[in-house]
């Protein structure tokens, strides 16, 4: 029996946004199946979305890039009528070091699963753009913030398997009637799940902003280098547009929905909040979540970093009815109480007050 609201297969559904959008999908009503060879993740996150909400995903322990296995899963799932692409490598530094194995992964790995797709009937796609598509915005006057209208142009390997993606994805809906995509360039996510007992739990030494300062808090790093001061801001510091990751998440939802009820083809749709922020902002902002100054060093600017990402995300409030919602004060506060309850990710169990907390609240939840 197909669920109320149908079937999504979801790529990379035990990392980060994966995880918080496999659990919006079963909160709203979605049959959720994940795909996920645990390269940068833990098949935990899985316990925690089916902690949070008492529904939990279908999974397979499987690779993007083998055709057979995405298609066995197909076979074997006709109900599926969409999928969530995020099954992908995402480093950008690593990406200048090893670019063949980025292009092999996501966009191979898209390859196989559009054929997987097309072969079983499948013609709904939300794929995980990003806004490093656009590059260095700065280039283009009254592009920042910057609209979908942006001349895209990556200055790294991975934003070029990112606009790659785009140019294939949006190919295919062109030539097969029926097909549609939402191509979402996400902004930089923060945060973790109010509840405490979900978030970011990268596998080796984190890249981004925020999991490296969580560390910072935990005493599992000594100090945040602060790539660059001579940015042209206000601080000096390079700006981004954080957005919480539970809104990212359900923008999955909204962008789905639309797919399935508008069917408007090919269509990209920037999913941030409007609001920039500098590093020094970031700092701030979570030393006043753990209540105590946070130490760093201020090193030079990052190769391939650009001044700022804020995005205009009137598109997707307009098309999508979707707003981000949450504040960067409660990313922040969300994230302090992921890292303080769990230093070691989901590598340990969360404590027992958290989970009864959870279990009084479900109580109260419909059923
Ligand atoms: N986090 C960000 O800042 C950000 C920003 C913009 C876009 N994105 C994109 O969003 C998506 C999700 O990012 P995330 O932050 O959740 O990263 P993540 O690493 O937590 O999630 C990606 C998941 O894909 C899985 N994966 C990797 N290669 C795979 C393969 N060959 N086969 C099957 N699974 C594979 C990983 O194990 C992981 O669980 C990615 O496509 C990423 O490029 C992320
Ligand atoms: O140790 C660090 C890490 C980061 N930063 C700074 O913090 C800001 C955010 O850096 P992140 O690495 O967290 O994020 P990026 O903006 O570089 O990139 C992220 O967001 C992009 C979208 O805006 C892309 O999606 C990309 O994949 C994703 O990693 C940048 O100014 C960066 O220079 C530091 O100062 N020190």
């Amino acid at each position: 029996m197909p669920a109320k609201e149908g079937t999504v297969l979801v790529t990379g559904g035990t990392g980060y946004i994966g995880s918080f959008t496999a659990l919006e999908l079963l909160v709203a009503g979605y049959e959720v199946i994940v795909i996920d060879n645990l390269y940068n993740s833990s098949e935990e996150s899985l316990n925690r979305i089916e902690l949070i909400c008492g529904k939990r995903p279908i999974f397979y322990k499987a690779d993007v890039t083998d055709q057979e296995a995405l298609d066995k899963i197909f076979k074997d799932h006709p109900h599926i009528d969409s999928v969530i692409h995020f099954a992908a490598l995402k480093s950008v530094g690593e990406s200048t070091e090893i670019p063949v194995e980025y292009y092999r992964v996501n966009v191979g790995g898209t390859i196989s699963l559009l054929r997987s797709m097309e072969a079983n009937g499948v013609k709904n796609i939300v794929f995980s753009s990003s806004a490093t598509v656009y590059g260095d915005a700065t280039r283009y006057p009254n592009m920042i913030p910057i609209p979908e209208t942006c001349p895209i142009g990556p200055t790294n390997p991975y934003g070029r398997t990112k606009m790659m993606i785009e140019m294939v994805i949006e190919d295919h809906v062109e030539s097969h009637p029926g097909w549609n995509a939402a191509l979402l360039r996400y902004f930089n996510p923060a945060g973790a799940h109010p509840s405490g007992i979900m978030g970011e739990d990268p596998q080796g030494v984190p890249y981004n902003l925020l999991p490296l300062l969580g560390q910072v808090a935990v005493g599992r790093r000594e100090k945040l280098k602060v790539f660059g001061t001579d940015y042209a801001s206000h601080d000096g510091t390079a700006i981004r547009d954080y957005i919480h990751v539970v809104d990212l998440a359900k923008g999955h939802i909204a962008a789905l929905n639309k797919l399935r009820k508008d069917k408007p083809g090919c269509r990209a749709w920037n999913l941030g909040t409007g609001k920039g922020s500098t590093v020094f902002d970031m700092i701030k902002a979570f030393s006043k979540a753990v209540g105590r100054d946070l130490p760093y060093e201020v090193v030079p600017r990052r190769k391939g970093d650009v001044l700022d990402l804020t995005a205009v995300p009137t598109r997707a409030n307009e098309e999508l009815g979707w707003k981000a919602e949450m504040t960067l004060e409660q990313a922040c506060e969300d994230l302090w109480k992921w890292v303080f309850n769990n230093p070691q990710g989901y590598r340990q169990m969360p404590p027992q007050i958290l989970l009864d907390a959870l279990a009084e609240t479900r109580k109260k939840l419909p059923a």
